[in-house]
């Protein structure tokens, strides 16, 4: 078995029109990225707005078609699979977007939004389901009687525990994270940055992280690659990405980091 669980290779995406012959006319979003993550382990993904982290991170989601290149989890092209082996991939790499209120249906409770991938996979009884849900609420921080209330009863930080809830309940092997907590408040984003964090780990999950935020990145990262115009233009262990920058963007982005000095004495 490889060390990497995810492998991106090559991969491009241009948007836009498709001109005469069909020929690409339109914006290139990502352009020719290549990068791993190795199991267990999360790669954190930085670079200013419009870099192309967040078409990069949909094309490893398999929401967004590579123009051209390949996305392989476990080895295999993730747009070759078909049916059941489809199915496994999506209980088998799970999500966490920026703004989850869009994607819960405000008329569930927070009981029925956790229970429903458990239902859609055929896992457990009722009863289990039920015991799943109030177990990994309490997991997340939040209190027994969260589970009967809807999402716009929730503060923004304990949406995005319900997010981390709702993306570890099917025990998938990777979380793919798209700015997590780029919405909320510094203080309540450090908690939750903890909590994705600590769970992470628990599980033992492999994961991909994107965010403008290089300190944010700093603090969940094992690898680091670093976004500009679409391109990665520097990408390694993150204590050498931090710490001995050889892009000039790199640099620019470190030195932006407000109290960087501060941060890296914290480390
Ligand atoms: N569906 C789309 N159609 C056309 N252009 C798009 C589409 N999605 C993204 N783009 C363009 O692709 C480029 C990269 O966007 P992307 O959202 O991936 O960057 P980003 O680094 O995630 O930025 P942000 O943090 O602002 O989301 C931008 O120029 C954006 O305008």
């Amino acid at each position: 078995m490889s060390q990497d669980l995810i492998r991106i290779r090559a991969v491009s995406k241009e948007f836009g029109a498709t001109g005469w012959f069909k020929k690409p006319v339109g914006v290139k979003a990502v352009d020719g990225v290549t990068l791993a993550v190795k199991r267990g382990q999360t790669l954190g993904i930085v670079g200013e707005s419009g870099s192309g982290k967040s078409t990069l991170l949909r094309m490893a989601l398999r929401l967004i078609k590579p123009s051209s290149g390949t996305v392989e989890i476990d080895g295999q092209d993730i747009w070759t699979l078909q049916g059941a082996e489809l199915k496994a991939f999506r209980r088998k790499v799970q999500p966490i977007f920026q703004n989850p209120a869009s994607s819960f249906n405000p008329r569930q409770s927070i009981g029925q939004i956790l229970v429903a991938p458990l239902e859609v996979h055929g896992i457990g009884d009722r009863d289990s389901r039920r015991a799943k849900v109030a177990a990994l609420l309490e997991r997340v921080g939040l209190p027994k009687d969260a589970i009967d209330r809807h999402p716009h009863q929730l503060s923004g930080g304990q949406k995005q525990r319900i997010a981390i809830a709702r993306a570890v309940i099917l025990q998938p092997e990777a979380v793919l994270a798209d700015e997590p907590t780029s919405a909320l408040d510094v203080s309540v984003q450090a908690q939750v940055l903890d909590l994705f964090d600590d769970i992470r780990r628990d599980l033992g999950l492999t994961a991909i992280f994107v965010s403008h935020n290089l300190a944010v990145i700093r603090q969940v990262s094992d690898q680091i690659a670093v976004m500009r115009h679409g391109s990665v233009v520097e990408y390694g262990e993150a204590d050498q990405v931090f710490g001995d920058p050889q892009h000039e963007y790199t640099k620019t982005l470190i030195a932006a980091v407000p109290d960087h000095r501060k941060l890296m004495r914290a480390l």
